[in-house]
């Protein structure tokens, strides 16, 4: 059985106008400690079944369950983190990150060494009493994985973490957060629009085909560029393979969502 169930996952969005099917049979397995990216055309609905399997939207059919778990321990099972940080700016990088914990009722002693550990392992020594506005974007976005983390989630749920940085700074993060990933042996689902970032990062990618949404093609990450750190990765030469394997891919999917959203003359 495996950890984490995508059954059958189907989903309409509503409105007072018209019903959008935007998933459609999305139906997958993925083992304990493994990280996915979804990479798919815009629109193809990746965000949609992020918010499934963390329980804020209920899909119109199907179930994202993790297995082995109860339901009264799943509250705590899933960490979001997006494009935003979202820290709170009237609070402290320390107060931002212990907010999770506080919430829960779960700032123990212990619980809150962990957190101020995790902030130091991830360059973020000494910033504690600082608010986000005298960070970069780069460090806000590492507290943000720090706030994520806080709960100790076993799934990672990742929007697009890395598109509002730099490129020097992306680059950084993303070793950064696949060894803390890997180090504390956290299941992850990135999303992203960047084929490199899904290859160098993931042990398997999940292409999705847009209108609806469905799961295209999965490719499994060769075990040459998994042992890399991230930026690594990106220089062996069958990163540059997969890369264009996937990018043909992707052009003849976003090709067939274009021509099915032309409309007939
Ligand atoms: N609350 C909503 N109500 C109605 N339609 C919605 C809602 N949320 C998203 N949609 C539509 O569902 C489709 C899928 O959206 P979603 O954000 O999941 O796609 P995505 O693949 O993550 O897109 P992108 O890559 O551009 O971020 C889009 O057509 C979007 O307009």
């Amino acid at each position: 059985m495996a950890f984490l169930e995508l059954a059958s996952i189907h989903h309409t969005y509503f409105t007072e106008e018209s019903a959008k099917v935007v998933l459609e049979n999305i139906s997958a397995d993925i083992e304990e400690g493994e990280f996915i990216s979804f990479i798919g055309p815009s629109g193809c609905g990746k965000t949609t079944l992020l918010s499934i399997i963390a329980g804020l939207i209920q899909p119109t059919c199907g179930e994202a369950s993790i297995t082995g778990l109860p339901p009264q321990k799943r509250k705590n099972a899933i960490g979001y983190m997006l494009q935003q940080d979202y820290l709170f700016p009237w609070k402290t990088i320390e107060e931002n990150v212990l907010i999770g914990l506080k919430i829960n009722g779960s700032c123990t002693q212990e619980a809150r060494e962990r957190c101020l550990q995790l902030l130091e392992e991830i360059g973020l020594s000494g910033v504690g009493s600082l608010f986000p506005r005298q960070l970069s974007g780069g460090m806000r976005q590492r507290a943000a994985l720090v706030r994520t983390l806080s709960t100790d989630p076993l799934v990672l749920l990742l929007d697009e973490p890395f598109s509002a940085l730099d490129y020097q700074t992306k680059l950084k993060l993303e070793d950064l957060v696949c060894k803390t990933i890997k180090d504390l042996s956290k299941t992850a689902l990135l999303v992203t629009h960047d084929i490199g970032e899904a290859i160098a990062m993931s042990d398997r990618i999940f292409l999705f085909a847009a209108n609806p949404g469905r799961l295209a093609k999965t490719f499994d990450i060769p075990e040459e560029l998994r042992i890399l750190e991230p930026f690594e990765a990106r220089q062996h030469p069958l990163f540059s393979q997969l890369f264009q394997t996937i990018w043909k891919e992707l052009q003849l999917l976003e090709d067939q969502f274009g021509k099915s959203n032309e409309t007939p003359s």
